[in-house]
């Protein structure tokens, strides 16, 4: 008779990187009072695990950018719940909140968001002299922003400053910025929407190998098709309503027709 072996206890592994898990639910938002009041997201639930690769796309207005806001933290007036981990945002002071915005979130923009009498180097340590983390005091700051130009293949324009850099270069710098803090979650705004074709998927280059390569969360919100098929799961919202939601293979920038990505870093 065959007897079958007591079971060993199976042990929790832990995860080097906490799960982050936004969750939203019911989540709606209105700009405007009276008569000239309008909703522009409706009733939106959703979860973003932890190494997802998504992106938020839409035609113009349909509400990416209020989403992406609300998300973030950087907008607190919506109704519905938006959770991150075991906190409630809609229930934090406005310091509990910027204070998790600091420590878990970076942001890409569009417009880059540079301070142009700043060298690259200094852009990225900045943050370091705002204290969101205690360990990243100025002296580390330093040699840690040059690690980070390295790794978005920038590393020989750390003296440069924002005007002398081309505008691809500059979206580098600002991705180095936002993973200064070592985000768990980064959110980008249009990333791409200053570049021609070849330096925006450049840029979603790393953003794909920051996701593979480090697990990184990555939201992006933009309204050109071929960007948004490099993420792995795609929604998709009209009229601030959430019409699809879907797994996507991602497409990458050597499919659409860019061999050659230029890339010298680590990443
Ligand atoms: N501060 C504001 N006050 C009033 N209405 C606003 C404000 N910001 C955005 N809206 C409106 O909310 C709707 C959604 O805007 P949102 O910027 O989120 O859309 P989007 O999809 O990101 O558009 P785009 O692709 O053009 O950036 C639009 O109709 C816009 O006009």
């Amino acid at each position: 008779m065959l007897r079958r072996r007591p079971r060993r206890p199976t042990r929790r592994r832990k995860s080097k990187r906490p799960a982050v898990d936004i969750s939203i639910t019911d989540l709606s938002k209105h700009y405007g009072k009276g008569q000239g009041r309008t909703r522009v997201l409706r009733d939106i639930s959703l979860s973003i695990r932890s190494g997802e690769f998504v992106s938020i796309v839409g035609t113009s207005g349909s509400g990416k950018t209020t989403l992406l806001n609300i998300m973030g933290g950087l907008d607190r007036n919506y109704e519905g719940a938006v959770r991150l981990d075991e906190h409630r945002l809609e229930e934090l002071s406005d310091k509990e909140l910027s204070r998790l915005r600091n420590r878990k979130f970076g942001f890409v923009f569009q417009q880059f968001n540079l301070l142009d009498h700043l060298t690259a180097g200094e852009n990225i340590s900045l943050p370091s002299y705002f204290g969101a983390k205690p360990d990243s005091t100025a002296p580390g700051a330093d040699e840690r922003a040059r690690e980070l130009l390295q790794k978005v293949g920038l590393g020989d324009k750390t003296a440069e400053r924002p005007p002398q850099l081309s505008g691809g270069q500059k979206q580098r710098v600002a991705i180095a910025r936002a993973l200064f803090h070592q985000p768990r979650i980064i959110f980008c705004d249009e990333p791409t929407g200053s570049l021609d074709r070849k330096t925006g998927l450049q840029i979603m280059k790393i953003f794909q190998d920051l996701n593979r390569e480090e697990q990184m969360t990555l939201v992006v919100v933009t309204h050109e098709e071929h960007i948004a098929r490099m993420a792995s799961r795609i929604i998709r919202l009209e009229d601030g309503v959430l019409v699809a939601d879907e797994a996507n293979e991602p497409v990458q920038p050597d499919e659409l027709g860019v061999l050659s990505i230029g890339n010298e870093g680590t990443l």
